[in-house]
């Protein structure tokens, strides 16, 4: 497992702030230990439970001393700072002075757990401390376990356990972007508006810088061998072992020649190289004398315009799209890289979140049709059952759904998408065998290519999400938890053959509510706000819901259950009855967190 970090910043720690009454000659003595002890436990905890993008654990770092008064807390605020502190967490099971020991930064997520004990009263700090946060426009996520503990007991209960996990991984996510860059290549494809690059968002909401290349930068390090040929070599090898080429699905007139085909291989190949480089540099071309070429962009993200003039011409970016989000290349497994297809940034932000939050690899799609019931019926005979008998969505777009998608990794039987350091060789090897690579429609992609063709597993539980931008209003962000599906594969056959079928199709139903657009899964694909989404593994929408929370993004529909969700305490004084509201009102009154 590499434990690499490639990116230019160090990883963001977790500092942990035990608070305690200032008062000597008794009080303060009495709680010390008890409180650092909390303060060690939680710390440990998230260590134990937490990973970065890397598999790398997340690291806590505690305060020095137990945090009295305004003195204290500024020397943690120092000691924080020299650490990389990217999230706070602070914890007591007494009480303290709110204004006098809080963290007052205002771009660092921050939580306060105070303990629900009946000897010293943590949780009227916990009360006094998040009035301070309010009143000051502070937002911070309160957690109060449900049931009273005992003073010394520093067992963390479930509720609490669930709380902090959430928080942290949300306040991470925030942390890990700071400061990185969206690296566009190319401009904006075929009109579609998310390859609009919005700077002010990118700077403002998420504290991102944006990069540009042209794609003549391709045509440059193509010509000009500004690559590692080794690597190369060995990815070429690697590409003719394990991506079975399918079936040419163009008519003879549009076809190919072999001649073409193997240059296309080569091409995609040098262009996958050559997109990585540029997100994340490789020393290696520091060796070949392209110092600054070396140095990268610092990407943690990045999308590819393609569409049209370079896919008019050069073979298309599929295949440097799949591999790049896939959790695994020639060099073995590892993290993805998050790319979007189109320059489509907004969703390219959309996978960062989903990445970010599970550590997995991301699908990209076009949320392409909604099939009811009555037309599947109509079209194949087959009536529509179990979870699918709503209708389901066809997910599928070229390009950029990572291979992990295939739901070729498994848990206990069960299909998945795991971290890499949890995926096997014979899952690689599963999913690159689920995986043809049929030549790219030439009516769509004149310069050819390879487009990556699979249909995706049923039954993995996973969520779909996208964010919008709105003039006048701002970004929001929309989610959909549910379920990959299964159909006979004479049904997906017949469906698939009426679009492009050289791409790799998911078959998704959102879970319903029968409350909103969650009524049908008619309504979820009609108020879709975009032509793509990012679907990621596993039921993410509480924690996609606290990140958003954390950069003012309002979101403007979900289907998550009200227990799950997790804010800053101040979103209820916005209202409590209509949650939706109040987080539009919260969003608006607070900014982006970076203004
Ligand atoms: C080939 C086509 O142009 C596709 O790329 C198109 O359907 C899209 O994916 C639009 O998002
Ligand atoms: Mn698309």
């Amino acid at each position: 497992m590499t434990k690499t970090n490639r990116y230019y910043a160090r990883l963001p720690k977790i500092g942990i702030r035990p608070t305690i009454d200032g008062r000597r000659n008794g009080v303060r003595e009495s709680l010390e230990e008890v409180t650092m002890n909390l303060a060690k436990s939680v710390s440990e905890f998230i260590s134990e439970n937490l990973s970065h993008y890397n598999g790398e654990a997340v690291e806590c770092v505690i305060a020095d001393t137990c945090i009295g008064g305004v003195a204290e807390a500024a020397q943690t605020a120092e000691k924080f700072a020299k650490e990389g502190v990217g999230v706070s967490i602070t914890v007591t099971p007494c009480w303290c002075y709110g204004t006098e020991t809080m963290d007052t930064d205002p771009s660092i997520p921050k939580a306060v757990w105070g303990f629900n004990g009946t000897n010293r009263p943590g949780a009227v700090y916990l009360a006094a401390v998040l009035a301070a946060h309010n009143q000051k426009g502070l937002p911070a996520f309160g957690i109060y376990g449900e049931d009273v503990q005992d003073v010394g007991d520093t067992t963390i209960p479930d509720d609490v356990q669930e709380k902090l996990l959430k928080f942290a991984k949300a306040g991470l996510a925030v942390a890990m972007m700071k400061g990185k860059s969206y690296l566009s290549m190319g401009s904006v494809s075929m009109g579609i508006a998310g390859s609009m690059i919005d700077e002010t968002f990118f700077q403002d909401y998420l504290g991102m810088r944006n990069e540009y290349i042209d794609m003549t930068e391709f045509v440059r390090r193509l010509d000009r061998e500004i690559y590692d040929k080794e690597e190369y070599e060995r990815a070429l090898r690697w590409v003719k072992e394990n991506c079975k080429q399918g079936p040419d699905n163009n008519s003879d007139d549009f076809k190919r020649t072999a001649e073409q085909h193997e240059e296309d291989w080569e091409t995609s190949v040098k262009m996958t190289l050559i997109a990585r480089d540029l997100m994340v540099g490789n020393p290696k071309l520091a060796e070949l004398g392209y110092g600054e070429e070396a140095l990268g962009h610092n990407a943690i993200t990045a999308g590819f315009q393609g569409q049209r003039q370079w896919t008019d011409h050069f073979p298309n970016g599929d295949f440097m799209e799949a591999i790049l989000n896939s959790s695994f290349d020639w060099n073995g497994t590892r993290a993805p890289y998050i790319f979007a297809t189109e320059n489509d940034s907004l969703n390219a932000v959309t996978m960062l979140f989903g990445h970010l939050i599970t550590n997995t690899a991301q699908v990209f799609a076009d949320v392409r049709t909604y099939w009811s019931p009555d037309a599947v019926k109509r079209v194949t005979g087959y009536e529509l059952e179990g979870k699918a008998e709503n209708g389901i969505i066809h997910l599928i777009n070229s390009g950029p759904a990572a291979l992990d998608g295939t739901g070729q990794q498994t848990k206990d039987g069960k299909p998945v998408m795991k971290p890499f350091w949890e995926i096997t060789d014979e899952e690689v090897q599963k999913c690159l065998d689920a995986t043809l690579w049929r030549p790219a429609s030439t009516e769509y992609f004149r310069g050819g290519g390879y487009s990556s063709d699979f249909l995706t597993k049923g039954e993995m539980p996973v969520t779909i999400a996208r964010i919008n931008l709105v003039k006048g209003l701002g970004p929001v962000m929309q989610i959909a938890e549910g379920y990959t599906i299964d159909l006979p594969i004479g049904v997906h056959d017949t469906l698939d053959l009426r679009t492009d079928p050289t791409w790799p199709t998911t078959w998704f139903v959102p879970n319903l509510t029968g409350e909103g657009v969650f009524k049908d899964v008619y309504s979820v694909m009609n108020n879709w706000g975009a032509n793509h989404c990012s679907m990621s593994y596993g039921h993410i929408g509480a924690d996609l819901i606290t990140l958003a929370s954390m950069l003012r993004i309002p979101v403007n529909m979900h289907n998550v259950s009200d227990e799950k969700i997790f804010r800053p305490s101040t979103w209820s004084m916005f209202g409590t009855a209509d949650r939706e509201g109040s987080d539009y009102r919260a969003c608006e009154r607070f900014g982006p967190l970076y203004r």
